[in-house]
């Protein structure tokens, strides 16, 4: 039978694009989903899904799934394809080999990188104490974005990691990173690079959609991945003394961890502690901090089981990368996903978006996806534990936020150890309340090219110290 979807999408793919330079493609593909069930056809040659099915048929099928499109192009660092960017699997499988023990529990779980992130989660909780009644602007300040920054630079580099945290140079280097407005400069590079081309002065000057230039940032990791003596635990090291990488590819290699751990640790942190802040969560919130209160103060934070909760229904609600992850429909006969025959060469994907915010009646995993309920994560009150292991694997299956299979995200590690310090410290120590001057909508989520960030650009809370 035919894919379902609006009958535009059989012709034309303008509706998406349009979507794609309004910042919208996430909740218009979501709204799709909503209206059609969990498979939709999005436009002429372009498939998307949403069931945990598809999901470990695209991106897990012989490990790392179906390979990823000429998309990831955008995404290449000094004209070098990284790990993140090479598109067939013999070329991805080759690079990984080389990095991953660096991204092992195991490795994040040492002294050298857990002591240095709680460190910084401190020094966070410092600013936040400043802050005071007055509050914090999570987002515009991008105190969260430095914390992630300072985190991940300290995995990458140490003893070169930044101190953007507190260091008005190193949050100079943060700062143009983050702030990124290149999206329709960049999408036009990528659909016409002639048109491109010849627009671009006129892009540039006079609508003010800048392609991204990143120079700081760029002599920071170029200066910095030449440096020989960077600690064992870190990534450069592991660079060094692994590979027999060209210069310029340890560069841009290490330039795309740092900016692959900036925007999403932040961005999934500030999401979750604008969530916690409301009302409707005021019970979470005290939950959580009832249980890092009571719990003795050497308790790893992966033995705090409320916090893990808090965390993943975060990461489920407001996924730091929500958006399309493409691939290609294999060559060949193509593949039956979810009982469709789809077309080889077909660009196939799922967002994690709406992988996590879709109900059961609608073909989707979670009942009431849109209802923030950390709970759901815990063995409810009369359920056995193999019960609740069995709807525990269920939910991990559509749980996406990190991607899936072999091309999942690599960082999840250090992003869940980052997140959990920061809570801790912060629920430990302070309530939080929403400032009354955000408007309606502005924490809605706005697409980036794969991220995504309030649509208001500013995030302001209030910190409530908490009784000793
Ligand atoms: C909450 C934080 C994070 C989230 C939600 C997240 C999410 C993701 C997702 C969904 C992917 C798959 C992308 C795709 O298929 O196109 C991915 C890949 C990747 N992530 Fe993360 N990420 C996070 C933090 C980090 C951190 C801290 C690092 C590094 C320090 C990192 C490094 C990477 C890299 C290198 C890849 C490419 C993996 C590959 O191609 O094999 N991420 N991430």
């Amino acid at each position: 039978s035919p894919i379902p979807g609006p009958l535009y999408a059989r012709v034309t793919s303008l509706i998406l694009k349009y979507h794609e330079f309004t910042a919208t493609r996430t909740a218009y593909i979501h709204s799709l989903h909503l209206r059609y069930g969990p498979v939709v056809r999005i436009a002429p040659n372009e498939v998307a899904f949403a069931s945990a099915t598809a999901a470990k048929e695209i991106y897990c099928s012989n490990g790392s799934g179906y390979d990823k499109t000429e998309w990831y192009d955008l995404f290449k660092v000094y004209d070098r394809r990284t790990m993140f960017t090479t598109l067939g699997k013999s070329e991805h499988a080759k690079r990984k080999r080389l990095l991953a023990d660096r991204y092992a529990n195991s490795n994040i779980m040492k002294g050298g990188i857990m002591e240095g992130i709680k460190e910084r989660a401190r020094t966070f909780a410092g600013l936040c104490e400043k802050g005071g009644k007055e509050g914090v602007d999570l987002y515009e300040t991008k105190v969260l974005h430095a914390y992630a920054f300072d985190c991940v630079t300290l995995h990458l580099f140490h003893p070169h990691s930044t101190n953007s945290l507190t260091d008005p140079k190193d949050s100079e280097i943060m700062l143009e990173v983050t702030f990124d407005s290149s999206l329709q400069n960049r999408l036009l590079s990528h659909y016409s690079p002639l048109l491109h081309r010849l627009l671009n002065t006129f892009l540039s000057n006079i609508l003010s959609l800048k392609p991204r230039e990143t120079p700081l940032a760029d002599s920071f990791v170029l200066d910095t991945a030449a440096q020989p003596n960077a600690s064992p635990f870190t990534l450069l090291h592991r660079l060094h003394s692994q590979s027999s990488l060209p210069q310029i590819d340890i560069a841009a290699e290490s330039l795309d961890h740092m900016a692959a751990g900036i925007d999403t640790t932040g961005d999934a942190l500030c999401f979750l502690i604008w969530e916690l802040s409301q009302p409707s969560s005021l019970s979470y919130q005290k939950h959580l901090q009832q249980e890092l209160r009571s719990a003795p103060p050497d308790t790893p934070v992966e033995k705090l089981p409320y916090l893990d909760a808090v965390v993943m229904e975060g990461l489920r609600m407001f996924p730091a990368i929500p958006m399309s992850l493409p691939r290609y429909c294999p060559p060949g006969g193509g593949s039956i996903i979810d009982n469709y025959q789809i077309p080889p060469n077909t660009i196939v994907s799922c967002q994690p978006y709406s992988v996590q915010r879709l109900g059961p009646e609608k073909g989707g995993v979670f009942p009431e996806p849109d209802r923030f309920w950390p709970g759901r994560w815990l063995k409810a009150e009369g359920e056995t534990q193999a019960e609740f292991e069995e709807r525990e694997r269920g939910m991990k299956r559509g749980f996406m936020a990190f991607g899936m299979g072999g091309r999942g995200c690599i960082g999840k590690h250090l992003a869940l150890a980052e997140m959990k310090c920061l809570l801790r410290e912060v629920y430990g120590r302070f309530g939080t309340v929403p400032d009354g001057r955000m408007g309606r909508g502005e924490m809605e989520m706005a697409d980036l090219l794969v991220s995504s960030r309030p649509r208001g650009q500013r995030c302001l809370v209030r910190f409530e110290k908490l009784d000793a």
